[in-house]
């Protein structure tokens, strides 16, 4: 029987835009049980995700091995669809990871890294979910070239509002263009967050977390969750707080025991009656286990 795990991913990390990413411990287990006359998927995510050969995971496998014969597989998941947490990623890089095994001449990880950027469009979600931990990543002309950061020695407050948000839609929100001036202080910020991660500067890092020029401000109204859990995060003497991906999921980085008293704080808003998770990181990135 063959195995793949897949973590939940955060992407953006405020001033990354498209840039920086981070795994986190929530995971997609897809398991392959054998071969069977059609593709079946049993999945629990309801009647919006296809349970045949139109199921993402498995389109995503036949664009890299199109001969594949087809299986019966079982996924579980506690990733949420469309919230920020990279569940798109989970499910192209389970596909990609499961007809690498089953393929007679499987190919590297670099290759599995370029061809889920070009399904995804970014590697902010993808590098962190196959590398696990912190990853810096860029993806211009069809090159993608990603480096591994120290593993933050933090955890994440995750908020998850009850509403979906897609990255389709979010990213119709951003603006075509920015002003010069504008672009060259979030490059600059962008550019000190990865040197304090790189110099596990976790306070510097924090608060610049919530410098970002790229996209939040154009999203805002898409989430009014980011600006209130900011506010009281920071009534608490807390900074670290940034939109998730393309949203509309809040996360705050920073230490187990601050973040534990943040979520009580926030639990008894009325306005955020979503989901919480305190996740560690994912420091192994995409397992592959056969028994
Ligand atoms: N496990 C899965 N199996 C099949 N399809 C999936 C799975 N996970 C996600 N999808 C598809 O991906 C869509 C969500 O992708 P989208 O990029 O909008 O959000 P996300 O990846 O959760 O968030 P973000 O990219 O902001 O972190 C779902 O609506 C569904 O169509
Ligand atoms: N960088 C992407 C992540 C979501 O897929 C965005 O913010 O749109």
């Amino acid at each position: 029987m063959l195995k793949i795990s897949v973590p939940a991913t955060s992407a953006n990390l405020g001033p990354g835009f498209d840039s920086i990413g981070l795994a986190l411990d929530l995971q997609l287990t897809l398991t392959v049980i054998g071969p069977s006359q059609t593709w079946q998927v049993d999945h629990p995510f309801g009647q919006e995700v296809s349970n045949d050969a139109n199921n993402l995971i498995v389109k995503t496998a036949l664009s890299l091995v199109p001969d594949l014969t087809p299986q019966r597989i079982q996924v579980t998941s506690k990733i949420p669809l469309a919230r920020g947490l990279g569940s798109s990623s989970t499910a192209i890089i389970a596909g990609l990871a499961m007809a690498n095994e089953l393929a007679s001449a499987p190919v590297s990880k670099q290759a599995l890294l370029l061809k889920a950027t070009e399904l995804e469009g970014h590697p902010d979600n993808v590098a962190p979910a196959i590398l696990g931990g912190l990853v810096v990543a860029t993806y211009v002309d069809q090159k993608v070239q990603a480096v591994q950061l120290p593993t933050p020695d933090l955890f994440a407050s995750v908020y998850v509002p009850n509403e979906e948000l897609l990255t389709s839609a979010s990213r119709s929100a951003l603006p075509a263009t920015l002003p010069f001036k504008q672009a060259i202080a979030g490059s600059s910020i962008g550019n000190t967050l990865v040197a304090a991660l790189a110099m596990k500067n976790w306070s510097l890092a924090l608060a610049l977390l919530e410098q970002d020029q790229f996209h939040e401000q154009y999203r805002a109204k898409l989430v009014p969750a980011l600006a209130l859990i900011r506010k009281m995060a920071h009534e608490m003497g807390l900074v670290g707080t940034y939109l998730s991906g393309a949203g509309p999921t809040i996360v705050t980085l920073g230490k187990q025991a601050d973040l534990l008293k943040l979520q009580t704080k926030l639990q008894q808003n009325p306005a955020l009656t979503g989901q919480y998770h305190l996740l560690p990181v994912d420091a192994q990135g995409v397992t592959v286990t056969k028994s």
